[in-house]
């Protein structure tokens, strides 16, 4: 048996880890074989529905879990921690803007970033996935300066894989016949999924679907996925969102198949200088992630990853006091 390890998931009483961490529980992310310790965090308010959530984790008597942690102490929650799962944050309130919001959240990572800093394994793998997920994943990491950069990622895998779907369904082929999908930049309405590298059954997409569908119905589709699903159920994508975040998560740890997007530092790479959390095309391998390079950007395309790291620049720029 191998030894545990132990991971951290904040916002442990919402929608979202209401499927995520019972799916990390059964093994879905690391492994049948990896034993896990669960450390959940949550605010004050919560620590009673979290107390339940906890009662039903037992009462999966899961074999992998070997201790559950549940606390309102980010020092506690992140204690050791080789993963973590950022996922509590701020909803937007009645009449709040994009910059409140982005305040609100941004006071909520600067202290996770330093409690990761001064608890966290010195290998930490961490993931944000609360909303705005990428500009949340800068504050956090540039409150860790005794951290890699690098280690701290957005997730943008949920566009990525609906990004799958919707062209594996318009060809008439299955998911797993996609290859070389691409979500670039922020998990908004601005990012850029991208199938000029794409192929579907070997033969490229470009030449299976109608460029007016591509630009016109695809693009924005993804891009407004969220909203779509939060119109139709009424709250916002909780499971799925849960199952990106285990792909992302499992793929960093033990491998991808083929290219895979993550939301990392940017790093000069497709001329995307450093200072803000761009999604990229990535493979993974032996625990690291690396940027797939060399692919060629039409002015369609380049025009289209400006334009969203246009975006997360503003985003910097409307909490770069906080940046520490
Ligand atoms: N990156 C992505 O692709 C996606 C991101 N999201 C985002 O994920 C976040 C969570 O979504 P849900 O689970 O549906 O929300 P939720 O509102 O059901 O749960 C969030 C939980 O976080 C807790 N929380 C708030 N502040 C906290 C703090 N400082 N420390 C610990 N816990 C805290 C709340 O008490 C709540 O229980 C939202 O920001 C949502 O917009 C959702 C879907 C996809
Ligand atoms: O749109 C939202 O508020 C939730 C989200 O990030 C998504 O579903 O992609």
């Amino acid at each position: 048996m191998k030894d545990p390890v132990r991971i951290a998931i904040t916002g442990a009483a919402g929608q979202i880890s209401y499927s995520l961490a019972f799916r990390i529980a059964s093994g879905d992310m690391l492994g049948k074989d990896q034993p896990v310790i669960l450390q959940l965090l949550e605010i004050t308010p919560a620590m009673e529905a979290l107390k339940g959530v906890v009662m039903e984790l037992n009462d999966c008597a899961f074999p992998l879990v070997q201790d559950i942690v549940a606390t309102d102490d980010a020092n506690v929650a992140f204690k050791d921690a080789d993963f973590a799962l950022l996922v509590g944050a701020r909803p937007r309130g009645p009449g709040m803007e994009r910059k409140d919001l982005l305040e609100a959240n941004a006071a909520i990572f600067s202290v996770q970033g330093k409690a990761l800093n001064d608890n966290a394994s010195r290998d930490v793998k961490v993931l944000v996935v609360g909303n705005p997920a990428n500009t949340n994943a800068l504050i956090a990491s540039c409150n860790a300066p005794d951290l890699d950069p690098g280690q701290f990622t957005a997730m943008t895998r949920l566009d990525h894989n609906r990004a799958l779907t919707q062209l594996a369904q318009k060809t008439g082929k299955h998911v797993t016949d996609v290859e070389g999908m691409i979500i670039w930049g922020n998990h908004s309405a601005t990012q850029y999924p991208d199938i000029a590298h794409c192929t579907v059954a070997g033969k490229p997409a470009a030449e299976l679907v109608e460029r007016d569908w591509y630009e016109n119905t695809f693009i924005p589709d993804v891009q407004q996925r969220g909203a779509a699903i939060i119109k139709a159920r009424g709250a916002s994508s909780a499971a799925s969102a849960a199952s990106s975040a285990i792909d992302h998560m499992r793929d960093w740890a033990l491998g991808s198949d083929g290219i895979v997007s993550m939301a990392i530092p940017a790093d000069g790479s497709y001329g995307v200088e450093p200072g803000i959390i761009y999604s990229y095309p990535v493979k993974c391998q032996g625990g690291k992630y690396e940027i797939v390079q060399g692919l060629e950007l039409d002015d369609f395309s380049k025009q289209k990853m400006k334009a969203t790291e246009d975006e997360l620049r503003q985003e910097r720029a409307a909490v770069e006091h906080l940046l520490g």
